[in-house]
């Protein structure tokens, strides 16, 4: 039997990842009680970072040294600006946003640092560090989606129902196991030091991912506190 490297990183992002089902947000979305404001800060805030995600399977695909590859990074760059990013813009509408306020939306903290380490880890290594910055989002995702689907009334709600359908779909599975085989295949015949680099990048941004999370529940944008002389002006 082959061991798989996405085995491997399950024994370390395993507890993480579970900690995202306990999590208020997921929590809330996967049981129908989630309050709307939140899923709206969450969604506008998901539509900019999946724009930085996007770059990264275009660098995927630029990195590619066979068109096989380049393929796979396409392919997964158009199933995002195509499938995903139509979910936020299916539910941008049912706020009220327009796709140019939804695609205006500014950065909070926690979006703007999860993209730029995902970015930077991409620019400085070889095509394995695009997969691996990528591998937790599309992974995480598929593995919760999967997960809410499975409780009780999630996929029928009325207003989640759309985004557990879309996370647990086979078209979604797809490109979270293309990330998968990607990792997998880098992976084969590397030494020990250079797949240690790859699980540490999957584990921060599993950490990000938790971040995340927390970001959407505190509908946190950048969490400064302006005062002049001791008296709070802006809570920003
Ligand atoms: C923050 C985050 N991480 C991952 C995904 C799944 N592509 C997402 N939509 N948003």
């Amino acid at each position: 039997m082959t061991n798989l490297f996405t085995d491997r990183l399950w024994n370390r992002i395993e507890p993480i990842w579970k900690s995202y089902l306990e999590h208020p947000f997921v929590k809330g979305l996967g049981e129908g009680w989630l309050e709307k404001d939140k899923f709206k800060h969450y969604m506008k805030q998901d539509y900019v970072y999946l724009i930085e995600y996007c770059r990264l399977f275009a660098l995927g695909s630029a990195k590619a040294q066979d068109l096989k590859t380049m393929t796979k990074f396409a392919k997964l760059l158009h199933g995002t600006l195509d499938m995903e990013m139509e979910l936020h813009r299916q539910y941008a509408a049912r706020f009220g946003i327009s796709h140019d306020e939804l695609e205006a939306t500014e950065a909070g903290a926690t979006t703007t640092a999860y993209t730029s380490y995902m970015l930077n880890i991409a620019q400085l290594g070889g095509i394995e560090n695009v997969v691996a910055s990528v591998l937790a989002c599309a992974w995480s995702y598929s593995f919760i989606g999967k997960e809410l689907a499975s409780w009780p009334g999630a996929i029928d709600h009325e207003f989640y129902g759309e985004w557990v359908k879309m996370y647990s779909s086979d078209e979604f599975t797809e490109l979270a196991e293309d990330c998968m085989n990607l990792i997998n295949e880098m992976a084969e015949g590397k030494p020990e030091r250079e797949l240690a680099k790859l699980e540490e990048i999957v584990v921060k941004t599993s950490y990000f991912e938790y971040m995340f999370w927390d970001m959407a529940e505190k509908q946190e944008e950048w969490p400064v506190k302006l005062y002049t002389q001791s008296r709070l002006i802006k809570p920003m």
